[in-house]
């Protein structure tokens, strides 16, 4: 039986959860969210930290603290996530992290296991390519690539051929995170290296507080305007606050 690593709610219980999607091209669609643990990235502001800054991490993250492992993470049989997941009355997934494509061979067990009735999303950071047992199993690529302000190098979070291939995805919708108006340049960057449509490119932004998404909307609405840009809220902190399983 194949097994996932997964992050907790608290601890032994798997961040298996029903809400509404909060960020993004479905924004507001109800649906069962699955947080996969472990990420290749280290991003300074990362919401997750605890599916990845575990005790002895060498990178740095801007909260005060690192995670233990053993109560954060949790392994699961795809059998026993399979029917977790059912026991939601919801067909939409969304398998987050961490960086969930890390753990391909697995979701992909476990979606033959759902079966065709489900619609599969995936939050992922960009650097990784859709595996050819994976990807016939993916509707949807919420694809978040981090820029320079996320701390990570260049060469971590800028995958050049993983990124053309999700490029070319129909499936694909490109979400920047954005902390500072001068962002928009490396995005724009971006979209013209690897021919990203405007039609495709979502800014949305950093924050983990009402107060600090307000504040920031305010100048990155009109600045997506500007631009020809989406423009997307974090539904979820003003609903449910930073709280794990929300
Ligand atoms: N409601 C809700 N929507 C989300 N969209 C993306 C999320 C994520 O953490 O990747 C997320 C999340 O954690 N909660
Ligand atoms: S890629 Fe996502 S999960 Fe990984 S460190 Fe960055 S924000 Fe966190
Ligand atoms: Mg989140």
């Amino acid at each position: 039986m194949q097994r996932l690593r997964l992050a907790t709610i608290v601890a032994e219980e798997p961040e298996i959860f029903h809400s509404l999607q909060g960020e993004g091209i479905s924004l507001g669609r109800p649906s069962v969210f699955v947080r996969l643990s472990g990420c290749n990235l280290a991003c300074h502001w990362c919401d997750t930290p605890y599916t990845w800054f575990f005790d002895g991490h060498p990178g740095a993250h801007r909260g005060d603290r690192q995670y233990e492992r053993r109560s954060n993470s949790v392994t699961l049989d795809v059998g026993d996530i399979a029917a977790r997941i059912r026991a939601f009355d919801c067909h939409h997934i969304v398998f987050t992290g961490g960086e969930p494509l890390l753990q391909q061979p697995a979701l992909a067990g476990l979606c033959a296991l759902l079966g065709p009735d489900y619609h599969i999303e995936i939050e992922s950071n960009g650097t990784v390519a859709l595996t050819p047992g994976f990807a016939s199993h993916v509707d949807q690529l919420n694809l978040s690539p981090k820029l320079g302000h996320s701390g990570n190098t260049d060469t971590a979070r800028l995958n050049r051929d993983a990124l053309a291939i999700h490029a070319r995805d129909p499936r694909a919708w490109f979400k920047f995170v954005i902390a500072d108006p001068d962002d928009a340049e490396e995005v724009a960057a971006l979209a013209e290296r690897f021919a990203i449509a405007a039609e495709r490119i979502i800014l949305m932004p950093e924050g983990t507080t009402p107060a600090d998404l307000r504040a920031r909307s305010a100048w990155l609405a009109p600045l997506c305007l500007d631009r020809g840009w989406r423009f997307t809220d974090r539904l979820h902190i003003h609903l449910y606050g930073d709280t794990r399983g929300t």
